[in-house]
């Protein structure tokens, strides 16, 4: 694949604070790129020195194989939508949308073309005539996305567009933008802090800890093979359970072992030996526990159910097992009453472990 954008050794500090450090990352041509991290992380400040909103203290930008670098932000090709939206308070829909071009001095019938497009593909036609404060949050969003769109850039970059919407425009206006990517096929870069817009719309989601990419990767890449504990515990609603013990030798096998309790590590594909006395952790999401009722009988991994919390299609249970708190998934219909005995079984081809000391997957 092209690369759309190339981001080489960008470092960017403000005053004695070093934000960005050598900073490497790919973009591909037509790719959708998450980059995802909690508030401070340093995602908007490199989307901004993409867009040439602030000047980086070392490095390198190409954007279609031209440094951009030291380029005015209007001369990169890129389209930018903010969270504040950022429309001209004073002028109609159609002239936000126009105005940009009009500076350009394009001729008039081609803008006029770009804005019917741009409408139709938004469904902004009825409110071209109004001003942004007659429109709502979502339809402001719109005419910000379409600003960019009648640019006909090569790269759109999004900071976190939809924060100020309700719950429900969220997740409507999350559908609009992956089916605008389906059907134009640009380069979009998108900054956000929610996991659940991470795992829908990107291609791939590079996720941030201090400035530092430590993840990148597809979406089912970084839910399944999470590379450390960072990762695994800020993706995923309930986190992952984290079990802290270590690798004992049963049979000729290594097992977890943690407070009298052993886990089969049949079906996990570790990518070094696990040597006995190692302490590590075992992670489990909720999903990937079964719960069984009939509890007579059974040796290991008995468990109590502590809490439950119906949420209609899932019941999540927080139970008691081996002396960890641990959260599952099971279906919206199985019901348990708090102080219900039961057994778990794991699924250890889905498990993480990680190294007690590095907090690296083994
Ligand atoms: N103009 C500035 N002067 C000094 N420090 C700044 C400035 N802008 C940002 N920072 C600092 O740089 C770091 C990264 O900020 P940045 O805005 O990129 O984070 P973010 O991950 O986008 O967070 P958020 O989601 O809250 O916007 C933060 O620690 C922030 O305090």
């Amino acid at each position: 694949m092209q690369n759309s954008v190339s981001i080489r050794d960008l470092s960017l500090s403000f005053g004695a604070v070093n934000v960005l450090e050598n900073l490497n990352l790919d973009i591909g041509n037509g790719e959708f790129l998450v980059l995802l991290g909690s508030s401070g992380c340093g995602k908007s400040t490199l989307l901004n020195c993409i867009a040439g909103l602030l000047e980086p203290t070392g490095g390198q930008i190409f954007i279609k194989d031209k440094n951009v670098t030291w380029e005015e932000p209007k001369d990169r090709g890129i389209g930018m939508v903010f969270q504040s939206y950022a429309l001209y308070p004073q002028m109609t829909v159609e002239k936000n949308l126009s105005f940009g071009l009009q500076v350009a001095k394009m001729p008039k019938p081609e803008i006029e073309k770009r804005i019917q497009r741009a409408a139709e593909i938004l469904q902004i036609g009825p409110l071209l005539k109004r001003k942004p404060s007659e429109l709502s949050g979502g339809q402001r969003q719109r005419v910000a996305i379409g600003r960019a769109l009648v640019r006909d850039v090569d790269v759109f970059l999004f900071d976190e567009p939809l924060s100020n919407l309700d719950a429900k425009l969220r997740s409507e206006l999350r559908v609009e933008i992956k089916r605008l990517h389906q059907s134009l096929k640009n380069t979009m870069i998108y900054v956000t802090h929610d996991q659940i817009e991470a795992l829908t719309l990107a291609d791939r989601i590079a996720i941030m800890k201090s400035g530092v990419i430590q993840q990148l990767a597809d979406p089912n890449t970084i839910y399944n093979a999470p590379k450390n504990m960072f990762v695994a515990g800020f993706i995923g609603s309930p986190s992952m359970t984290f079990l802290r013990g270590e690798i004992v030798e049963k049979d000729g096998k290594p097992v977890f072992h943690t407070n009298g309790v052993d886990f089969s590590l049949d079906g996990y594909s570790a990518a070094e030996p696990l040597q006995a006395g190692r302490k590590v952790v075992l992670g489990v999401r909720p999903e990937h526990v079964k719960v069984n009722e009939d509890s007579a009988g059974a040796e290991a991994h008995q468990a109590t159910v502590d809490i439950e919390e119906p949420m209609g299609a899932d019941n999540l249970l927080w139970l008691k097992h081996a002396g960890h708190s641990m959260s599952v998934r099971v279906a919206g219909a199985r019901r348990f009453a708090p102080g219900t005995a039961v057994r778990l079984s794991f699924d250890m081809g889905l498990a993480s472990l990680f190294d007690a000391g590095t907090e690296e997957r083994i």
